[in-house]
């Protein structure tokens, strides 16, 4: 039986001439964090894109919570969330209000509660007042984690989850990311370039180099088969010698 929760097969897109994602497949397991690894332009976001139904593939099938995104994802949409540092909310309005507009449109019960409660975890409570527009880069990442977080999802796509964090919020941030795994069992995927937060959070890790998946596995199982110290060298190796790993990876 195929338990996956996330199930992507054949996954292609292109932009014009542009081929962002080619042929991609991969699954995540339940209750498992999964890292989409790559360097600039490799594809990552527009796969998280596709999942969240914000861009149509040029071909290819993706199921998510057993259901075909392509024809029902708004049956699943409710169940899923989704964070990045590229998606704005309105300047205007407070982060109170912002969160409060979501939390609406998500059909949140007791959703003053939740927003304090998020704001206590995420450590908004200072900012709940101030205009979103107002904010730093790494105080708006938290607030577009605490819109993430609102519905308490069972599928969570993060686009770099830490992106303008400075080290001590990081690692609180992730250290939240890792409790509601746990206590959900809710199934994560994040894409980032922070190879040590890949290590610590991620019971997997699927590797893009220019649109194609050149090597997945646990992070600790692609440190020892690249005869590295950590996937740091590993992430190194493949974006100088993406091209023949990919020819490797096809070859095995
Ligand atoms: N709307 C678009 N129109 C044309 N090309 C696009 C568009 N969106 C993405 N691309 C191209 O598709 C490729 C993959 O981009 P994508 O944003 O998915 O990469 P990424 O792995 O998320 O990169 P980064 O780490 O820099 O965020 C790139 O070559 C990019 O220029």
């Amino acid at each position: 039986m195929n338990d996956a929760v996330i199930e992507v097969r054949h996954l292609a897109k292109h932009f014009d001439r542009v081929q962002a994602v080619k042929d991609v497949s991969f699954s995540v397991a339940p209750g498992s964090i999964c890292a989409l690894l790559g360097g600039n332009g490799a594809g990552k976001t527009t796969t998280l894109s596709i999942l969240l139904g914000l861009l149509l593939p040029s071909s290819g099938s993706v199921r998510i919570l057993g259901e075909d995104m392509l024809a029902h994802r708004y049956q699943v949409l409710p169940r899923m969330n989704f964070a990045s540092p590229y998606v704005d909310l309105p300047h205007r309005l407070s982060v109170e209000q912002n969160l409060g507009i979501y939390a609406r449109l998500y059909g949140v019960r007791r959703l003053r509660e939740r927003i304090r409660t998020l704001a206590r975890d995420l450590d908004l409570e200072a900012l709940l007042k101030r205009r979103y527009g107002t904010l730093s880069a790494g105080q708006k990442t938290r607030v577009s984690l605490a819109k993430a977080m609102l519905n308490h999802p069972d599928v969570l796509l993060l686009d770099e989850p830490t992106a303008s964090l400075d080290p001590d919020t990081g690692d609180r941030v992730r250290g939240y990311l890792m409790d509601y795994q746990a206590s959900s069992g809710a199934t994560l995927l994040l894409a980032s370039h922070n190879m040590l937060e890949v290590e610590r959070m991620c019971d997997s890790v699927i590797m893009m180099h220019q649109g194609v998946i050149v090597d997945q596995g646990r992070p600790a199982a692609l440190v020892q088969r690249y005869g590295h110290r950590d996937l740091e060298e590993v992430f190194l190796h493949v974006a100088r010698d993406g091209q023949d790993t990919e020819i490797r990876s096809r070859a095995l």
